[in-house]
């Protein structure tokens, strides 16, 4: 809980607010054909947008698709106010959806069912899902929404919606890795219903990832706690809690905790569906 809480505080900070008028400052931005890094310093009050039929709310788009629909996900740092939300969060039937709070306290209302939504609740929301949301707090609330378009298979039903919390789940380690290396699954890697997976993955500190992972999934990544130093394709960047990274397929990847606290970040992964051939 005492972690939560701190977390939490170093993330928010930094969001908001612009640098004084006396000061040019060089961040750390990042965009490449395979990758691009957000720092934190440039999600200011100059880049936030607004979405239809969501009050006293704005967000971070931190990625969507870009190059027609080839990438599969679209994700935001949502910051409501309090009394502010939405009847008609999610205009697209066949979106699916995580929520992952960071900051602050909400309500999720899912089939006329409440839930109270806290530091590191998770809810998945599938397609054509019946949900509004309302900060009944009296501070503001920051979430990711990550929202992909469902890829639905004939003889697979649509898995339900859920609500839960990172904490009440056990990260699994990787093997050979002396438990330095674990990842919070919040499903069953071999259900075939779910196409996107958003995981939490921890590194202790001097934890690394071997190799240069490379392979078609895409990622988001949001620095949750820590920092590290990530090889992205042909570079290296330091990352540290607050940033954020896209990953476009087969963006070669691997990093090394670099702090003298756990490295944590939220992962978003499409996975189990055949890949779109083309032919009509
Ligand atoms: N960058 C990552 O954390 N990648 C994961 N190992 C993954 O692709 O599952």
């Amino acid at each position: 809980m005492r972690r939560r809480e701190h977390a939490a505080t170093q993330l928010l900070r930094p969001h908001g607010g612009l640098p004084p008028q006396s000061q040019l400052i060089h961040g750390r931005a990042v965009f490449t054909e395979a990758y691009a890094v957000i720092p934190k310093g440039v999600m200011s009050d100059i880049v936030v947008s607004f979405l239809p039929h969501w009050e006293k709310t704005r967000l971070w788009v931190l990625s969507r698709p870009l190059s027609g629909f080839a990438e599969t996900f679209s994700q935001y740092i949502m910051e409501v106010a309090p009394g502010g939300g939405s009847e008609r969060p999610e205009p697209d039937q066949g979106a699916e959806g995580v929520l992952f709070v960071v900051e602050g306290e909400m309500r999720l209302t899912v089939d006329d069912e409440h839930h109270e939504m806290v530091p590191g609740s998770y809810a998945y929301l599938p397609p054509g899902c019946d949900w509004q949301l309302r900060n009944t707090s009296d501070a503001p609330v920051r979430f990711h929404w990550i929202r992909k378009a469902y890829a639905f298979v004939e003889g697979i039903e649509v898995p339900p919606a859920f609500v839960t919390n990172e904490q009440t789940i056990a990260p699994t380690p990787m093997p050979d890795t002396d438990g330095r290396w674990a990842t919070t699954r919040f499903v069953d890697p071999a259900d075939l219903r779910h196409d996107m997976h958003v995981t939490i993955v921890t590194f202790q500190p001097g934890g690394v990832i071997p190799f240069d992972e490379t392979h078609v999934m895409e990622h988001g990544l949001y620095v949750l706690e820590g920092r590290a130093v990530y090889h992205l394709n042909q570079e290296w960047v330091e990352v540290e809690a607050g940033d954020y990274m896209w990953l476009r397929a087969f963006c070669p990847q691997s990093c090394y905790a670099a702090g003298s606290t756990p490295f944590r970040y939220l992962l978003y992964k499409d996975v189990n569906r055949h890949m779109k051939l083309g032919l009509s």
